[in-house]
């Protein structure tokens, strides 16, 4: 599944036709999809269908037909300059004896709820005038609001804000990003009966789903020992930071890794797992890892000054690396680079801006750029972009790949989070993954935990210790997608 731009959308529309399918059929699918959400979640409750002058408005106009059929008490406002497909849905509604009335007569009536169909995906540029002033009674209205595609006027200011919206064919931009996503409310998918060649699109970041991500689970056979099923060695600490590599351990012991060896300056107390091999040093001296048996590593976590050192001894051993926190800088990652050891970096904005020399406001704004300009600056390594969503890039050969998690939520937003991922991902190496594969399975099943125990005061370690459950929850099928419909309350959001 991939995610879309509006142009990309009217591209696939435009396949379709195309391919012979008649747009009014997908018109008319999502039409009757909205008014399904509308029944659904506000069964009973009197409709106010607001429609404007293009597709957006069209679907309204069927949406408007299928609520009155169904029941509901509807009224309907909509633009008059109907043409094409729009304009056979408003005749439809006629030929059912509902009259629309001109979009100024609509004064919000407690209760009601809102159908928002005034734009899609169709906008170039912020609404003015009418429309923003209508925008703004939307808003104001104290009226829960289900949007058709979008939430009108986005990605612009201003726009409506939402409290379902209805994705069509495909998830866009707005949907997972923010700050668009806060204006959309809960977001759900609808087919439409598109044709599924005409959203084929390789070229389109890929979002992560329930279905690809337990297809990624690496096996456990019937003979594994902990020596067979990955070993990980993690490799940091500070006496500033001492939780980071703590944590990072705990990722991998609760991500599946057999053994769990932890490097650490020998001075420092860390409270590991009881699980975890130690390996104090006395320095981070080129050899003082060697006789480390494991096949992958994680570096950086809180190693704070030492970061060069800890990230080039660990270079020393070739194996599948994070490169995490303290070890994300230019020169290590390049090293990496050179030596052509597989790795995988994992920076928030304000690290990505270290690493490409910008500002952390102007990653976290274009997040997909940035993760590609990471992926191009260095070449074979994945690059991991956390955030609101995480987004996951890769420069294998000529082309780029590039996914989007659809996981994760904001209480996550807690020191060591981090390093948890760091260790998930790097136990995903060690059982043999390679390592963009580990990276989307380790973003998404770090979400995943997330999302299942997902309170505002979940601590790192609460979080490292939900993932078997959301693991076996991943394997067992019943995963749901945050878009799906009948999705519990907070699954799986992106
Ligand atoms: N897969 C698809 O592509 C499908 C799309 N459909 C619907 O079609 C929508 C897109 O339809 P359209 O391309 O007609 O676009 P919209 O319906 O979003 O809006 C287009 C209209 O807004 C006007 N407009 C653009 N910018 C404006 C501005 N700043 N101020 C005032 N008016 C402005 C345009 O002149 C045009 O009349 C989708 O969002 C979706 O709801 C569905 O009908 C079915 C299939
Ligand atoms: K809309």
């Amino acid at each position: 599944m991939r995610l879309f731009t509006p142009q990309a959308m009217r591209e696939a529309d435009a396949k379709a036709v195309g391919l012979g399918y008649p747009s009014l059929l997908l018109m008319e699918a999502a039409g009757r999809a909205a008014a399904r959400a509308v029944l659904e979640r506000f069964a009973g409750r009197r409709v106010a269908v607001l429609c404007g002058k293009g597709n957006n408005g069209g679907d309204g106009l069927a949406a408007a037909r299928h609520l009155a059929l169904a029941g509901a008490e509807v009224r309907v406002f909509t633009a008059l300059e109907h043409a094409g497909d729009a304009l056979h849905m408003r005749q439809a509604l006629r030929a059912h004896g509902l009259e629309a009335e001109p979009l100024e007569r609509w004064q919000p009536r407690p209760g009601e709820v809102v159908l928002d169909a005034l734009f899609g995906t169709g906008l170039s540029r912020g609404l003015e005038g009418f429309w923003a002033e209508l925008v703004g009674r939307v808003n104001a209205a104290a009226c829960p609001v289900v949007a058709i595609d979008l939430p009108s006027g986005l990605p612009f200011e201003p726009h409506v804000r939402a409290t379902l919206t209805l994705a069509l064919a495909g998830l866009k931009r707005e949907h997972l990003f923010h700050p668009a996503r806060a204006a959309c409310g809960e977001v759900l998918l609808a087919g439409i009966g598109m044709p599924a060649r005409a959203l084929e699109r390789p070229d389109l970041p890929e979002l992560l789903t329930p279905r690809a991500m337990a297809a990624l689970l690496p096996g456990r056979p019937g003979d594994a020992h902990k020596g067979s099923v990955g070993r990980v060695l993690v490799a940091g600490g500070h006496a500033a930071y001492t939780g980071a590599p703590v944590l990072a351990a705990l990722g991998a012991h609760r991500a599946g890794a057999g053994l769990v060896t932890v490097a650490y300056p020998a001075e420092l107390r860390l409270n590991l797992p009881l699980e975890s091999v130690r390996h104090p040093l006395e320095s981070w001296s080129a050899g003082a890892l060697a006789g480390v048996r494991a096949e992958a590593a994680a570096v950086g976590m809180g190693a704070g000054p030492l970061a060069h050192a800890a990230a080039e001894a660990v270079l020393a051993l070739r194996l599948p690396t994070v490169l995490d926190a303290d070890a994300l800088r230019p020169e290590l990652v390049q090293a990496y680079v050179r030596e052509g050891v597989p790795a995988v970096i994992t920076p928030h904005p304000g690290e990505a801006a270290r690493l490409l020399g910008g500002e952390a406001g102007a990653v976290a704004a274009e997040p997909l750029e940035a993760a590609r300009a990471l992926a191009e600056r260095f070449p074979k390594v994945v690059v991991v972009l956390k955030g609101g969503p995480t987004v996951l890039a890769w420069k294998a050969g000529e082309g780029l790949e590039f996914a989007v998690n659809t996981t994760g939520n904001p209480a996550m937003a807690s020191g060591g989070t981090g390093d948890v991922l760091a260790g998930v991902v790097a136990a995903l190496m060690a059982a043999g993954l390679p390592p963009w594969d580990a990276a989307r399975l380790g973003v998404y099943l770090h979400g995943l935990s997330g999302d299942r125990r997902g309170r505002v005061g979940l601590l790192a370690h609460e979080l490292a210790d939900a993932l078997p459950e959301a693991r076996a929850a991943l394997e067992r099928g019943e995963v749901r997608a945050f878009w799906a419909w009948g999705s519990p309350p907070g699954s799986a959001r992106g």
